[in-house]
């Protein structure tokens, strides 16, 4: 009989647990608060309708929920058969009828959260391959799946803002990006400073860096090129008129 509780007893992953099921249940309150007609509407991805969005959040904890499956019984279970395969089936999720994209998102949610409650403690180290060629523990899953509600809440344009985020999430996203900026390279002369805080992000050894400051939700948002509100640069000391975009993240 399945398991009614986490089977993992590691406080850590209990707490990233708990980030992923806020933020499910975050985008789940936004998504509520449209109407049918209003999932025609467009969201801060270019292209994407809600429709899109809403179908690659519900097919993204599908594909998580694969990767889970593999951690448990050693079958290999690729998120997405290709990339191509990922497009077609937002493309097609688009055309549901607003009903059935809502169930998507419900059952594919409550889906996933089984999966995750009932893999057994030792299986989460087990390593699993992402969509994007990375091999990591399942564990990963829990933080890829946050990643994914919490900013694609925002993405929604329908109120939902960076400010609503727990800073944890902010602070791993930050990490997560400058470090995929670190590895393209695309971080040379870019130094993030969050205000108030001594948290600092990107080329920190630079000598005449292009300085980018801001409140956390802010940077968080511009890092991830979702605007520039809130933020400034500095270069040299002196402001610069306009804050440069964020490199390309993924
Ligand atoms: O973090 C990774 O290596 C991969 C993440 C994804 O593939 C998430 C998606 O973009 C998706 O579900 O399509």
């Amino acid at each position: 009989m399945a398991a009614r509780t986490d089977q993992t007893t590691d406080p850590r992953l209990q707490d990233e647990l708990l980030q992923a099921r806020r933020g499910t249940a975050y985008f789940a309150r936004k998504l509520n608060e449209l109407s049918d007609a209003e999932l025609d509407g467009g969201t801060l991805l270019p292209g994407w309708t809600r429709r899109h969005l809403v179908a690659h959040v519900g097919y993204n904890a599908r594909a998580v929920a694969r990767l889970i499956e593999w951690a448990a019984t050693g079958v290999e279970t690729p998120m997405y058969a290709s990339t191509a395969a990922r497009s077609h089936e937002i493309d097609f999720g688009a055309t549901l009828s607003p009903t059935a994209l809502r169930n998507l998102f419900d059952h594919s949610a409550v889906h996933l959260n089984v999966e995750w409650r009932d893999l057994p403690a030792d299986a989460w180290h087990h390593k699993v391959k992402t969509a994007q060629g990375r091999t990591v523990p399942a564990e990963e899953t829990v933080w890829m799946r946050t990643r994914e509600v919490w900013v694609h809440a925002v993405d929604l344009d329908n109120g939902a803002a960076f400010t609503d985020i727990p800073a944890p999430v902010l602070t791993r996203l930050l990490k997560d990006i400058t470090a995929a900026w670190h590895t393209r390279g695309t971080d040379a002369g870019l130094l993030i400073k969050v205000t108030g805080t001594d948290l600092t992000f990107g080329d920190t050894p630079a000598e005449n860096p292009t300085v980018i400051t801001g409140p956390l939700a802010a940077v968080a948002q511009w890092a991830t090129g979702r605007g520039t509100q809130g933020v400034t640069a500095t270069h040299a000391g002196a402001p610069r008129a306009e804050v440069p975009a964020a490199p390309p993240w993924i």
